[in-house]
């Protein structure tokens, strides 16, 4: 993953060793007090100097855990968490990108990026499947933005992730791994996992060999191709970096009383500065206002979804309990089907809170509400209750008209009474549905229930004295 600061001219980037400091502990990682760069040489037409100075030999920060968590049912309730181990992450510059024209037989390099500044997460194999690689990801994307250590956007190439897969027996040693580069969205990473895996035990069970080779992710065949090979140890002849001294990082007890702090990098500073991580932030939500840790996932899965639900939950008198329901279930929902982010939601926090408003008050029925909803998202500047009045939404709050509706309902439905009065209560929901489509959908289907309970059951005992 990288950020858009760069290395260039070999100076060391503060920003960037601030962002794997952070990531670092973050992760859970032992910050390296001392890290150093080397020159790693090979020969690939996107790497223009022949060299790419990396710390993989003595990185910045070892030895962190991400936890993750995914869902192991169709249903998305059952959630179970994992955790994957950090072997290493260290700062590299980037190389270029090779955008092979297989139709005209050329690759062209682009060079935008060679040299800008680049941190590597190594993750230890942990992991089993594509779902559970995908997790991992995401929840270390959604660390890497709360941090602002990136913005991690996949699609940009601010993110992408080489996925080593390899295939063994229960309680044997890991098999040979392939190594599947630069994945860039996290749906096709899931895919290329689950492809290669499937590959390769194919190719053991019917007596092939797998090579240490570096393929590619083919999203339009959903399948992984060879790039090249990687048989036989490449020599990179690591040798320092001449223009980048070793990185000397601090921590409270020892940083040198008489230093300049804009010099040097204090660990403990950005430790006390550290932002609420993902994990912390849902179980904040889940604890304050009782709702399910699935509905937190979501809420986090959006960029200020979270946010918009507290601002509702502040101006609402609803219980958060069932707001949860409306951001999730109808808001979430219309911003999926136009493609819209929160923040670009015609509907605001503000708006939403005010209509259940008058859903709370019982001036509206939840059917009235989502049609409501439906008119706030054309964004034309009404209010709720503008609405409501507009489309006359509001409850029938005169008792008596709606025990007349309900007894017209009655007197029509000879055989659906009959059916209740037999025991069969479910037909009970029939009439609920014809009193709410007599008044339009403005009565109160709980008000309307016991009406029409009560009428029935006078109705019942009322028989036998004809
Ligand atoms: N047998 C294996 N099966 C699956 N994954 C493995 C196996 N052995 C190592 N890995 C994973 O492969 C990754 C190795 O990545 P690393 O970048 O350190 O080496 P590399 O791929 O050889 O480096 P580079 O691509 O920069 O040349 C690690 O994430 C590690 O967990």
């Amino acid at each position: 993953m990288s950020f858009g600061f760069c290395l260039a001219k070999h100076v060391l980037n503060r920003r960037c060793v601030e962002a794997a400091v952070m990531t670092g502990l973050a992760l859970k990682c032992s910050i390296n007090k001392k890290s150093l760069f080397d020159r790693k040489h090979y020969f690939y037409a996107d790497l223009p100097a022949g060299y790419q100075i990396t710390q993989q030999r003595v990185p910045i920060a070892v030895n962190g855990s991400l936890s993750y968590s995914l869902c192991i049912d169709s249903k998305m309730s059952q959630m179970v968490t994992k955790t994957v181990r950090i072997k290493q992450i260290q700062l590299e510059q980037d190389s270029g990108k090779s955008l092979h024209d297989d139709t005209r037989s050329q690759t062209l390099v682009d060079l935008n990026r060679a040299g800008v500044g680049l941190m590597e997460v190594v993750m230890e194999p942990d992991m089993c499947c594509g779902e559970e690689a995908a997790a991992a990801v995401r929840e270390l994307q959604l660390i890497l933005q709360t941090l602002g250590s990136s913005q991690a956007v996949m699609a940009e190439g601010q993110l992408r992730v080489d996925a080593n897969v390899s295939v063994h027996h229960p309680g044997e040693p890991y098999g040979v791994r392939t190594e599947v580069k630069n994945i860039n969205s996290i749906r096709f990473l899931a895919k290329a996992v689950d492809y290669e895996i499937q590959r390769q035990i194919e190719e053991l069970e019917n007596g092939g060999t797998i090579l240490n080779e570096t393929r590619a992710f083919d999203s339009k065949l959903g399948c992984t191709v060879p790039m090249r090979d990687k048989e036989g140890k490449q020599d990179y002849r690591f040798m320092p970096e001449p223009n980048l001294p070793p990185l000397i990082l601090y921590d409270a007890k020892s940083l040198p009383a008489n230093m300049n702090q804009q010099q040097v990098i204090n660990i403990d500073w950005i430790h006390e500065r550290l932002p609420d991580l993902p994990s912390v932030k849902r179980e904040k939500l889940v604890e304050q206002y009782g709702i399910l840790p699935e509905h937190s996932f979501a809420l986090l899965n959006e960029d200020g979804l979270a946010e918009f639900y507290e601002n509702v939950v502040k101006q609402t008198r609803m219980k958060p309990k069932r707001v949860i329901g409306w951001v999730l279930n109808n808001l979430l929902s219309y911003l999926k089907q136009h493609s819209l982010t929160v923040k670009e939601s015609p509907v605001s926090s503000f708006l939403l809170a005010d209509l259940l408003n008058l859903l709370e008050k019982k001036e509206i029925s939840s059917t009235a509400a989502k049609q409501v909803l439906a008119e706030l998202w054309k964004g034309e500047g009404k209010t709720p209750l503008e609405i409501v009045k507009e489309q006359k939404l509001q409850l029938l709050q005169d008792q008596k008209e709606l025990e007349q509706i309900c007894q017209a309902v009655i007197d029509r439905q000879e055989n659906e009474v009959m059916a209740i009065k037999a025991g069969n209560l479910k037909v009970l929901n029939k009439l609920i549905g014809l009193v709410q489509r007599e008044t339009q959908g403005r009565s109160n289907p709980v008000l309307v229930k016991q009406l029409l309970e009560k009428k029935l059951e006078v109705a019942t005992r009322e028989k036998p004295h004809k």
